[in-house]
């Protein structure tokens, strides 16, 4: 008997502590979470704080919506927004770990429309080894020097051919030509369809498909996602067919010749390693769909925003034209054509490119989701949690950039190289940097080069709005004039502060008209004149050297 209470005193005992050990334990953790997990206010039930994510959306400075929050809460807040709660990190070495710790803690969450529209084979949501294989085939085929080399051709012919359409035209709305440019260049390097019908039914078709990629999750006929779904099916029925073509042909010929686009590339990538599955024909369809978007949404708007943000600074514009102009000159003077290390080299150039990218904030974060519980910089992001990494945040942070709304591509002159830089991510980065980089940096050199060294334009009036993607209010309407058919007096405007002109160089321009003395004929009979860079006119004769004055030429009939 008295061992039989032993026992039980012993077990009740063994409970008790047992007991007391766990709710200490629990307690320990719940104090972890509670100083942990990021501060903020998830807002109304269901709708959270969402009216005030998009009224901040339709201003001129969407990150207010961030910065009110960073301002109560710190840099790392949660929020509810588009019917989940999410923890917002606008902190670059939080984004970075979000980044880099892609796959085995953080995975792509993207919102239900546009995981709809994608498919379940889609690039951006796929993980793991398979995401790795993709990724890899198709950076490495766009990063190839063999690529770029052939494709600066293409994207110079498409260019020409656009920018010389315009030469009848007095109005351009540039957010819709440079899709054509852009979506184009893309279809050729993706799967070798070149202009005519084909095209036009993959342009189409595609404009339908990508408007859903936004919009309310309902799908049944009538609703934007049903139509948009109905699109993909009709673009999938046609690009499946080019790729079925694609592999006949492959299999019918033995010879191994490099490949042409990225078709070519995922086909061959199962035909060449036995031990791989073939990727199926419906996933490279899929993916080629996919991979169209950046052709008709993002490049085309960093175009469009480096043309907005150059119109409203004239001293830029200024620079871009004097640099471009000058490598216009030299490879006349050679008889060569550029090539795409030429127009990646151009260090003004591509501190425009860096600074719109910064200020246009096209893909302004990424979604994530932790697959884990997490703490990174002493924030307990619990599993489960959707994480918003704001890459428009960083961007528009004085910290990391002085005066951050001001277009100042000088900045990089000082910043340095901007790759690898946690403070400027418009191309992502960690494992899903966007494979597309190097391309897209390539197709902006190449449009504006031709823009800059054939057109003069003024811009009208126009807004961005952020929401729910970049784009412009009136698709950047923009007055043009063919540099040929400029009054000379008209290009000296141009590039001159007639304040700085010395009496005697003043009395050249009479009454807005240039005269002899200003305009310089070459051997070929070509008339020229030469503007410095600080805006003062050398007078030049046959036999002093453009280059000694670093000045750059317009022609002139
Ligand atoms: C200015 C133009 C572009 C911008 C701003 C941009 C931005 C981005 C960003 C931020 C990501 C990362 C998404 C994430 O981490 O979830 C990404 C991924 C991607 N981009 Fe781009 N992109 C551009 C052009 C292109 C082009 C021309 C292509 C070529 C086809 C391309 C193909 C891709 C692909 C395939 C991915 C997915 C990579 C993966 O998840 O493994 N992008 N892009």
């Amino acid at each position: 008997m008295e061992w039989g209470i032993g026992l039980l005193l012993s077990v009740l005992m063994g409970t008790f502590v047992g007991w007391f050990w766990y709710k200490k334990k629990k307690k320990k953790t719940m104090m972890v979470m509670k100083s942990g997990v990021p501060k903020g206010n998830l807002g109304w039930p269901f709708i959270g704080e969402t009216l005030d994510f998009i009224a901040c959306g339709y201003t001129s400075r969407p990150v207010s919506f961030m910065d009110k929050r960073k301002f109560l809460h710190g840099k790392v807040f949660k929020t509810h927004v588009l019917g989940t709660p999410i923890i917002v990190s606008t902190d670059p070495d939080v984004n970075k770990v979000v980044l880099r710790n892609h796959g085995n803690i953080f995975i792509p969450a993207y919102p239900k429309s546009i995981r709809e529209l994608l498919g379940q084979h889609s690039i951006l949501q796929m993980n793991g080894d398979l995401q790795k294989r993709v990724h890899a085939l198709i950076g490495g085929f766009l990063r190839s020097p063999r690529l770029k080399t052939r494709i600066t051709r293409h994207i110079e012919n498409s260019v020409k051919l656009i920018l010389g359409s315009w030469q009848h035209m007095q109005l351009i709305h540039v957010q819709e030509e440079t899709k054509k440019i852009t979506f184009e260049v893309l279809v050729k390097v993706l799967m070798s369809v070149g202009p005519g019908e084909d095209l036009n039914f993959l342009k189409r078709e595609f404009e339908e498909f990508i408007k859903g990629l936004i919009c309310l999750p309902i799908k049944f006929p009538g609703t934007r996602l049903y139509k948009s779904l109905k699109a993909r099916e009709r673009l999938l029925t046609m690009v499946k067919k080019i790729v079925e073509e694609r592999k006949l042909g492959m299999e019918k010929t033995d010879e191994k010749s490099n490949p042409i686009d990225a078709v070519d590339v995922l086909l061959r990538d199962s035909e060449e390693s036995n031990e791989k599955q073939s990727l199926p024909l419906d996933f490279i369809s899929g993916i080629v769909i996919e991979m169209m978007i950046p052709g008709e949404e993002t490049v085309p708007m960093a175009m469009t925003l480096a043309v907005k943000f150059l119109s409203d600074c004239p001293l830029a514009r200024h620079q871009l034209m004097e640099e471009n102009m000058e490598l216009k000159k030299q490879k006349t003077n050679s008889a060569e054509d550029c090539s795409w290390t030429d127009y990646l080299s151009l260090p003004f150039t591509q501190n425009v490119i860096n600074e719109t990218l910064r200020l246009a904030n096209i893909i302004n974060g990424v979604w994530r989701k932790a697959l884990k519980e997490i703490d990174i910089k002493g924030f307990l992001i619990p599993k489960g949690w959707c994480v918003l990494a704001s890459f428009i945040s960083v961007h528009m942070d004085e910290e990391n950039y002085e005066n951050p709304y001001q277009f100042d591509p000088w900045r990089w002159e000082k910043l340095g190289a901007a790759v690898n830089n946690n403070s400027f991510t418009p191309f992502g980065g960690g494992q899903r940097l966007c494979p597309g980089l190097e391309l897209s940096r390539l197709e902006i050199s190449i449009f504006l080069h031709h823009l800059i060294t054939s057109y003069r334009w003024v811009a009208q009036e126009d807004d961005i709005i952020y929401f729910p993607t970049v784009k412009m209010k009136r698709k950047l309407p923009i007055n043009v004039t063919p540099l040929m058919q400029l009054p000379v007096v008209w290009r000296i405007q141009e590039s001159l502060n007639f304040g700085s002109l010395s009496p005697q160089q003043k009395g050249a321009i009479r009454n807005g008209i240039c005269t002899a003395a200003m305009i310089f004929k070459n051997s070929n009979g070509t008339v020229y004149y030469g503007v410095s860079s600080h805006g003062t006119i050398y007078f030049q004769s046959s036999r002093s050297p453009w280059a000694l004055f670093g000045s750059f030429n317009i022609e002139c009939n």
